[in-house]
């Protein structure tokens, strides 16, 4: 039967990226779906934005929702201090399969935990299963209309501390306007707009980093 997106691109960096290292893995992912086939990475443009937001808060923990193949996950790990940890929550076990060899390849296993699960399910129970107070970092990226009931949800379980940082993933396109109305409204957040486009296109897309204020 025929292949996968997801195996083709896994496929891509076997052949094109060495092993244990981070940035042939990244730029391979981002050759094969500019050249080849589009897929639903972050990308090399606002892959550069997320680098900045991560070396910016150089977090401890990172929870990172929707893995899809592991490219954001391999852009924010590479960037990790030694002893920090990312979570990443993704529910589709044969996705799940190709971003853990994908992680792999990058050698980046140590600084990963990829749970195979749905972030509604998994989120109130990470801080007695995965031994977290809070997290630095949120990176999300999953299904567009979870952002919102999700983030209230961290909230709700005191995943959040003043001054976590939430960056979502594309804010314009596909959109996510129920989220932003709330980030950009709330007291509770320091909200602001990172322009640029949708991965490998002339779209416009953006990234709202938002400061947690406790
Ligand atoms: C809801 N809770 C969840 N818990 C765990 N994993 C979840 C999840 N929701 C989704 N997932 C997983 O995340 C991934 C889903 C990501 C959703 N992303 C998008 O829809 C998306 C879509 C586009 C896109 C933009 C324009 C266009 F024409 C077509 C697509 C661009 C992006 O950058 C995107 O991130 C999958 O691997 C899915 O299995
Ligand atoms: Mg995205």
């Amino acid at each position: 039967t025929r292949s996968t997106r997801p195996q083709r691109l896994l496929g891509a960096v076997q052949k094109n990226a060495t092993r244990g290292d981070p940035g042939s893995v990244i730029q391979a992912i981002d050759h094969y779906c500019r050249n080849k086939e589009w897929a639903m990475n972050v990308g090399d443009e606002k892959g550069c934005i997320l680098d900045s937001v991560v070396s910016e808060v150089n977090p401890a923990t990172v929870l990172e929702l929707g893995t899809y193949c592991g490219y954001s996950t391999v852009r924010i790990a590479r960037l990790l201090p030694p002893h920090a940890k990312l979570i990443t929550l993704e529910f589709n076990p044969a996705v799940a399969a190709i971003a853990r060899q994908v992680i792999a390849w990058a050698g980046l296993e140590d600084k990963v935990q990829l749970v195979e699960g749905a972030s509604g399910d998994f989120i109130p129970r990470i801080k007695e299963q995965f031994g977290v107070k809070t997290f630095d970092l949120v990176f999300l990226d999953h299904w567009k209309e979870y952002y919102l009931p999700d983030t209230k949800l961290m909230e709700e379980c005191g995943l959040l501390r003043k001054g976590s940082v939430l960056l979502a993933d594309n804010v314009v396109c596909p959109g996510a306007p129920d989220y932003l109305e709330y980030v950009r409204s709330s007291p509770r957040y320091e909200s602001r707009y990172f322009k640029s486009h949708l991965e490998y296109t002339k779209v416009e897309d953006g990234l709202e980093k938002s400061v947690f204020l406790g």
